[in-house]
């Protein structure tokens, strides 16, 4: 940037810029004096100077005041009293948040940096090969980071979807799968658990790429979990069984769990491998076929992962991955006569959808896992430092891309002023930057749609008199990063306390008593899950009963252990992912009745 600073003859110059190196902050300071002689102007004094801090510095630095310590470092007094106005013009300027947001800022601005990984797969993988679709067409994958084409991957689309049901259903009625034992099974899930752990830096710098959630969220977290729920479900696989059941008169019953068939799994784009894990797992375990459509802007780690699970000795269309678009392949697979069973994650206008598709084709059986505006309460008793940390993370984990992100954070009024400030700050102090950069806590919102639709809910936050108190705006000027944002003195009313916002956007209100903030909680057609944060038992135990929605953290957030079932109550959906749960969803139960001659026994 150049600034004229006025009130110096004659005028200085001031060309600065802060750039984000490796957990350091580099501003690079260049001012400059000109004067004009013989009609020419001409430079009479310069000075570059360069100011590297480590952002540790930095953050103790700005507590003492940035500017000062800074600037004592420079040689000039008038240069100094001119870089202290440019740097206060630019809200640079002594607090940390500003200071903070400035770093955020320039991360982002950066040049992005080059993945480390290839992308070797972005065919349809039907019936265990690699394919193009019917049509020929493909559509590009874009990278969050920047809106550039990553990769063109084929598109299917209904006669592809075709392909891979008549593969699946070869697959279930004539081959090995359902017919092997369930401990074989079992082995090839666990030997595709371990190729997951030997890929897993690959496959997590893929769903970066592709998706734009920090690298060490991916690696160190979701790519172990998805190796976690395959081994989860292969232990699961062995151990199955029916029942056989007393019932009156000489009849021996038999109650037979068998596997339903074909599945069809849709999945979204906000945890790829984790929504393909939670489907994918129970399905095999309990010897059905998949035919799973991944969603649209992120169709890369599906296609990497399956090419191991046939090296693990998947049987060929077990498993088909099509690529491609929400109302033509997502439909089809919806809508087709021989798939048994329907498993969807998505929004729940779309989860309505598929439900009408499904009920108007064959009645197939459908789980959804839909939407969510989910409360995380905030009691007067709590220690307001964790409170604050844990409501943040709520909120902003994964760039609040969560279906069942803390999206209504309600707070005591007795500590609700506190709580506003201090979550302030750690909005402002949050890390933004390149995902594949070390320390950055929130990359780029999914895509331009997402990033302009946030937008929208934020101006509409303003709009409806939310006190904006961080962020509300986009950061930097390249791909989809947004401030963290947050807004007190949120009403019920306001559409960002009712809408699913799916962005870095915290909503926090304020409440008086239990029974309030019980019926507010309520107060929405979602209910997928709720956060409380107190000390005091009672009041958790008689929140945890009174709160109608399909998982409670108490002093604690998003644990997603592959034997804790997830789903939701209300329009956040039907049936239950992850735990034994799961596995209803894919078994048929046959009762079997044998008259018997002389029992021994009944
Ligand atoms: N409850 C959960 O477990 C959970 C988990 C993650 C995301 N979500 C929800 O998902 C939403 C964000 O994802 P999204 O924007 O990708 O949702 P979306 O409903 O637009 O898309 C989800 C999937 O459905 C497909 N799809 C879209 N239209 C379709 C149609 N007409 N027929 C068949 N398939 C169709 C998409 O291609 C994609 O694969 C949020 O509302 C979020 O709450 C819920």
């Amino acid at each position: 940037m150049q600034r004229h600073i006025y009130g110096f003859t004659p005028p200085l110059y001031i060309e600065a810029r802060a750039i984000y190196i490796k957990g350091h902050l580099r501003l690079e300071v260049a001012e400059y004096c000109t004067q004009r002689r013989e009609g020419r102007e001409e430079v009479i004094y310069s000075l570059d100077s360069q100011y590297q801090v480590s952002i540790i510095t930095l953050k103790a630095m700005a507590a003492r005041g940035i500017v000062s310590a800074l600037l004592s470092r420079s040689r000039c007094a008038s240069s100094r009293s001119a870089a202290y106005s440019l740097f206060r013009k630019d809200g640079l300027h002594g607090s940390t948040s500003g200071l903070l947001q400035r770093f955020s800022t320039a991360a982002a601005m950066e040049e992005p940096i080059s993945p480390p990984v290839q992308v070797n797969y972005t065919q349809l993988l039907i019936n265990g090969q690699f394919v193009d679709a019917a049509s020929g067409k493909t559509f590009p994958t874009l990278d969050p980071r920047t809106g550039e084409v990553i990769a063109h991957v084929a598109e299917g689309d209904v006669e592809d979807v075709n392909r891979a049901v008549i593969a699946a259903r070869k697959a279930f009625d004539e081959g090995p799968w359902p017919r092997m034992t369930a401990y074989e099974r079992s082995r090839i899930m666990y030997r595709f658990a371990d190729l997951i752990e030997k890929h897993n830096d690959d496959i997590a710098a893929l769903e970066t790429w592709d998706n734009g959630k920090p690298y060490e969220q991916a690696a160190k977290i979701e790519v172990p979990m998805l190796a976690r729920l395959m081994r989860y479900y292969a232990g699961w696989a062995d151990k199955i069984h029916g029942l056989v059941v007393p019932a009156d008169g000489p009849h021996h019953v038999q109650v037979l769990h068998e596997p339903i068939g074909v599945a069809g799994q849709i999945i979204p784009w906000n945890f790829p491998l984790l929504m393909y894990g939670w489907k994918v797992g129970p399905a095999l375990a309990c010897g059905n076929t998949v035919v799973l459509k991944t969603a649209e802007q992120t169709p890369l780690s599906a296609l990497y992962v399956t090419k191991l699970f046939h090296e693990a000795g998947l049987p060929d269309g077990v498993l088909n991955i099509v690529s491609g678009f929400g109302p033509t392949a997502g439909a089809a697979l919806a809508s087709h006569m021989d798939v048994d069973k329907l498993a969807f994650t998505g929004s729940t206008a779309t989860g309505k959808i598929v439900l009408e598709l499904a009920s108007r084709s064959n009645l197939k059986q459908v789980t959804l896992e839909l939407g969510g505006k989910s409360p995380m309460i905030i009691m007067d008793d709590a220690d307001i430092d964790q409170a604050v940390e844990l409501a943040h993370f709520a909120l902003f984990f994964n760039q609040g891309q969560c279906c069942c992100a803390g999206s209504r954070t309600f707070v005591h009024e007795r500590v609700y002023d506190e709580f506003v400030e201090k979550a302030k700050a750690r909005a402002q102090k949050r890390v933004v930057g390149d995902p594949f950069k070390q320390g950055i806590e929130q990359g780029p919102q999914i895509d331009e749609d997402q990033f302009n639709k946030i937008l929208r809910m934020i101006k509409s936050g303003v709009d409806e008199g939310a006190n904006l108190v961080a962020g509300g705006a986009q950061l930097g000027d390249k791909g989809y990063y947004i401030q963290p944002t947050v807004f007190s003195d949120v009403q019920d009313g306001m559409k960002i306390a009712k809408e699913e916002i799916f962005g870095p956007v915290q909503s926090i209100l304020k409440f008086k008593d239990l029974d309030e903030v019980i019926r507010r909680s309520n107060n929405s057609r979602y209910g997928l899950a709720a956060g409380i944060f107190t000390n005091n038992l009672a009041t958790a135990n008689t929140l945890m009963r009174a709160l109608r929605v399909g998982s409670v953290w108490i002093n604690c957030f998003d644990v997603f252990d592959a034997a804790i079932p997830f789903g939701g109550y209300k329009m956040s959906g039907h049936g239950r992912e992850k735990g034994i749960d799961s596995l209803k969803n894919y078994l048929q139960v046959k009762a079997v009745v044998t008259p018997l001659n002389n029992p021994a026994w009944l």
